[in-house]
């Protein structure tokens, strides 16, 4: 390849790319056309045929239609690829010299990888290849990186970022500025959008680190607000599609999500990595698939609701007693227990046949380890199986059925919620089990059940998943995850903040997972991305256990509105949801503490604005424009400008109002504004609470 210096030089280059993905693409469309034309030939062949075609025949022919569908597929996926390529080929390129070789290469990482099949060498390399990796990881100077041959030792010469849509430069950035915090200032100061963007471009070194990392069976990535995690974890999945190709398909991973909204905010990201859109799951589904028929729950959005307006002590008590690893222990005490003690043999006499109970007892003990259904299946067959009659023949069907039911009825019971609630009493507790209705669970009892009825029954487990996500590991208690490692057997990376958690009372550390994940490997990310150091510091402060560290980024310093009562508070917000309206900014979110507060506002706001809309669990799409929420909804989500209105002392004092305060502040990527009437919470700085 010529030596590409000048920036003219790369504008013609870019142009010559330009034109190479575009005879490319034409190929493509006329591969395309030529397989549809043969499937449509073939279907029409064996249609007018199938009379003479025998069946032999007709399979080939269906199997050769099929290889025809599958080929034109592949050019499809691949068309979409490169439509993407054309508009923007790449957006970085190193220029490496390997110890070993004589002159430097240039590398040029897009999207996607690019090959021009005249020098067979790639024209733009994947972002997930090794050498890419440079790009990430160095800066010019000494580098290495990670070949399949083996540690390819080296030297980066040049370093560029560029920044092209629709197929045009609109800047390149050399290695001799501080190209990756320029590059990332620019990305950084943009407005949101309605879906989360890929940041493939501007990764930085500790996130590669993430994204790259195939060996960890569990990897749990804490981080503190905005510092990447989701994004981070997209990017790892569509590393991993890459890098395993031949045994991971999108189809075999799944993530585990708080809610739908932030199903669709997330929607986007592997698409535009030219990958898959990957199956998401709720903690809600897994478990209504598993106490189908048994009960009805509480669901966790509807606790936090509850906790958020609660006084009652009990319910906080009945929560945290079930959070910890001491509540699995004592769980697993009590199965143990029920496994020996409910199961009661007796002996059994049929006209001529008997069984006496020791002999039951034995085949119960042979199988020990197995879940109790299993156990009794196991004994039942082995005893109906073994016995005989009083001549020595082999007993008929339905003595034996009759043999194995009698087993089976000599546990005590098999009804889950009954045995339940047996461990109350087991424990000398039962004030700590409450039905909400008859049969309806509180939330804080539903993994527990499940749990024990995995032990009881055995787990249906999620075989085809090969990678699991879990995202806000925080709001889940360890016997949640105790469930997803009896449910899931396969690599998980598993991330979240534990400042961000909507419930304090049962949220867990990372000290807390690894009880359930011994081997599992942690990794910490303290940089925030999303808002401004203005921001970041006044969230510090209402938070101060938080390591959050801001990114230098500047904005406005967040405003604190003291109204004089609540009508002057609504016409406050209404004056800057009107500023919205006339800046640049595409979203605002006004985020209340409470469901019934955010209604409210919303319907107030309404009366003036058609246009603004209430996001809560029942929505399924994040929109731009205004948008009126509560902080446990807007999770894992961000704003242009946020507007936490009624941020008083009596809204926000508990420590759980402290997380959710913090939570809502740290939605904001550009302006923050908070609004009261009445005494100023008791998070501010003394100086803050004294603004008029
Ligand atoms: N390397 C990066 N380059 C550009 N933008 C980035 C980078 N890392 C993170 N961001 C941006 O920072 C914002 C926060 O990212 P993300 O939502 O993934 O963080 P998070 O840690 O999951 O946040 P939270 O826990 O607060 O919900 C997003 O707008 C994301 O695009």
């Amino acid at each position: 390849m010529a030596v590409i210096e000048t920036e003219a030089q790369e504008r013609l280059h870019l142009e010559e790319m330009v034109t190479r993905i575009r005879q490319a693409l034409e190929e493509l469309d006329e591969r395309i056309r030529h397989a549809k034309d043969e499937i449509i030939g073939a279907k029409k062949y064996v249609w007018e045929n199938r009379d003479q075609l025998d069946p032999a025949e007709r399979a080939a022919n269906v199997v050769d239609i099929w290889l025809s569908v599958e080929q034109g597929e592949t050019s499809v996926m691949r068309q979409s690829r490169l439509q993407k390529l054309e508009s923007s080929p790449y957006f970085g390129r190193v220029d490496f010299i390997a110890d070993d070789q004589e002159r430097a290469q240039a590398y040029y990482i897009g999207v996607t990888a690019f090959g021009v099949e005249a020098d067979q060498e790639n024209a733009i390399y994947d972002w997930r290849s090794p050498i890419a990796s440079l790009f990430y990881d160095y800066q010019v100077g000494p580098a290495h990186y990670t070949a399949p041959e083996g540690e390819i030792e080296g030297k980066i010469g040049l370093k560029r970022q560029y920044r092209i849509r629709e197929s045009k430069m609109e800047y390149m950035i050399e290695s001799s500025m501080n190209i990756n915090d320029d590059v990332l200032q620019k990305e950084l100061s943009r407005t949101s959008d309605e879906k989360m963007k890929d940041i493939v471009a501007t990764i930085q070194k500790e996130q590669n680190e993430i994204i790259r990392n195939d060996s960890s069976h569990e990897l749990i990535i804490q981080g503190v607000a905005g510092s990447g995690k989701t994004s981070v974890a997209l990017h790892r999945v569509a590393y991993l599609l890459y890098r395993h190709k031949a045994t991971l398909t999108s189809r075999n991973i799944l993530i585990i999500s708080p809610n739908n909204v932030f199903s669709d905010y997330i929607s986007n990201v592997l698409p535009e990595l030219g990958e898959e859109q990957i199956a998401e799951v709720g903690f809600n589904e897994i478990a209504a698939n598993e106490l189908a028929g048994i009960c009805e729950f509480q669901t966790f959005y509807e606790q936090v609701s509850e906790l958020a307006v609660s006084t009652d002590d009990s319910l906080t008590e009945r929560i945290r007693y079930k959070a910890k690893m001491d509540f699995v222990r004592r769980i697993e005490d009590f199965i143990e227990h029920v496994s020996q003690s409910y199961f009661c043999p007796m002996d059994i006499h049929f006209q001529d046949v008997s069984v006496d109970r020791e002999q039951i007892w034995d085949a119960y003990q042979a199988s020990a380890g197995l879940p109790v259904k299993l156990r009794l299946e196991k004994t039942a067959s082995s005893i109906s199986g073994r016995t005989r009659d009083t001549d020595g023949g082999k007993l008929t069907t339905s003595t034996a059925n009759k043999i194995k039911a009698a087993i089976k009825k000599m546990f005590r019971t098999q009804n889950l919620l009954a045995i339940y609630k047996d461990f109350y009493a087991y424990v000398g507790r039962p004030e700590l089990f409450k039905l909400r209705k008859p049969r309806t669970l509180e939330f804080s009892d539903v993994f527990p059940l499940v749990y024990l009825k995995i032990r009881m029954e055995g787990a249906k487990g999620y075989a085809e998943v090969k990678h699991l996500l879990v995202d806000e590991m925080q709001d889940y208690t360890v016997i949640q995850y105790v469930v997803l490692a009896s449910l899931f057997k396969c690599k998980k990376t598993i991330l979240g903040d534990g400042n961000q958690s909507v419930n304090p009372y049962s949220s867990s550390s990372i000290a807390d997972m690894k009880q359930v994940f011994p081997e599992a490997d942690t990794v910490e990310l303290f940089k925030s991305y999303r808002s401004t150091s203005e921001i970041i510091t006044f969230a510090q402060r209402i938070n101060p256990s938080s390591k959050i560290v801001a990114i230098k980024r500047h904005g406005t310093t967040p405003q604190i509105r003291r109204c004089e009562n609540e009508e002057d508070e609504m016409f406050r917000i209404g004056e800057l949801v009107a500023q919205l309206k006339e800046s640049e900014c595409r979203t605002l979110g006004i985020i209340c503490k409470t469901q019934a507060q955010a209604e409210m506002l919303y319907e107030k706001i309404s009366e003036n604005d058609r246009s603004v809309s209430l996001l809560d669990f029942s929505s399924e799409k994040f929109i731009e424009g205004v948008i009126v929420t509560t902080v446990h909804a807007a999770k894992g989500l961000e704003f242009d400008k946020v507007i936490v209105p009624f941020a008083d002392s009596s809204n926000y004092k508990t420590e759980m109002d402290r997380s959710l305060l913090y939570i809502a502040c740290t939605r904001a990527m550009h302006a923050l504004a908070l609004t009261f009437h009445a005494e100023p919470s008791s998070f501010y700085s003394e100086a803050e609470r004294q603004i008029r």
